[in-house]
């Protein structure tokens, strides 16, 4: 059963190295992509130094796009999500989200942020299924159309997809795990209104799902 995992890297040159790294020494991933998702600073230049494969996009084409690029160039049955810009991955975050999938308990699990900073675990509190940590059986990414389409919609998207499908769902808390929001990494007014942009892809997403099982 082989495991790639997929970083979708939108100018993350600060946090790219620590997460890419972890993930790549991970005993039970087999394949780390990261996705330069038209970066315009040192991304591709740090992932390429790590080892791992990197893709590189020349255009920012959104998050669900760079997601799809990374699950396109992979042949495995199961793929991790990773956001590029978490702070405090470790082993065992990634053992929480891929060993229900891997046992079978689970067809997709999705992470929780708790006991980190006190704003990103209460962005996840409110929105859990906004989360950017998933593992996903690669047919379940098949069977949804446009995902490339979605930009910041990817997750909801992806969310109802499971709902809307019946596809076994297992939640998993990720203690000690956060990540660099818009607002630090843009400066406050620009990072609120890239909020605002997010929040408008992701309501564009709503109903657009297709039963398929
Ligand atoms: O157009 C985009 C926006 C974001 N991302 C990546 O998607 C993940 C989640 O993005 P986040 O919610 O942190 O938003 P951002 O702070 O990048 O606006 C991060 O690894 C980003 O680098 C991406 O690949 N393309
Ligand atoms: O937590 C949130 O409110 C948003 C935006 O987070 P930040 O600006 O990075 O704090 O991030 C989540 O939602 C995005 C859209 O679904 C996902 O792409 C991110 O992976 C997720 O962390």
């Amino acid at each position: 059963m082989k495991i790639t995992a997929v970083i979708p890297a939108y100018n993350e040159e600060k946090t790219i190295k620590e997460v890419a790294t972890i993930v790549n020494r991970h005993r039970l991933v087999d394949e780390v992509i990261v996705v330069s998702d038209g970066s315009t600073d040192n991304t591709v230049k740090i992932a390429t130094k790590i080892g791992v494969k990197v893709i590189d996009l020349t255009t920012n084409k959104g998050k669900g796009a760079a997601m799809k690029a990374g699950v396109e160039q992979s042949q495995a049955d199961i793929i991790l999500f990773l956001d590029a810009d978490l702070l405090g991955l470790k082993e065992e975050h990634i053992d929480k989200l891929l060993i229900p999938v891997i046992k079978g308990d689970a067809e997709t699990t999705i992470g929780i942020f708790a006991e980190g900073r006190m704003f990103t675990d209460l962005a996840q509190k409110i929105a859990p299924f906004l989360s950017g940590q998933r593992v996903v059986r690669r047919r379940i990414l098949d069977d949804i159309p446009d995902l490339d389409m979605t930009r910041f919609g990817v997750e909801m998207a992806l969310t109802q997809h499971i709902k809307g499908n019946n596809i076994r769902l297992k939640e998993v808390v990720l203690e000690d795990l956060s990540h660099v929001m818009k607002e630090e990494k843009r400066g406050f007014i620009k990072g609120f209104m890239s909020r605002l942009k997010m929040y408008w892809e992701i309501l564009k997403n709503l109903s657009t799902t297709r039963k398929v099982r």
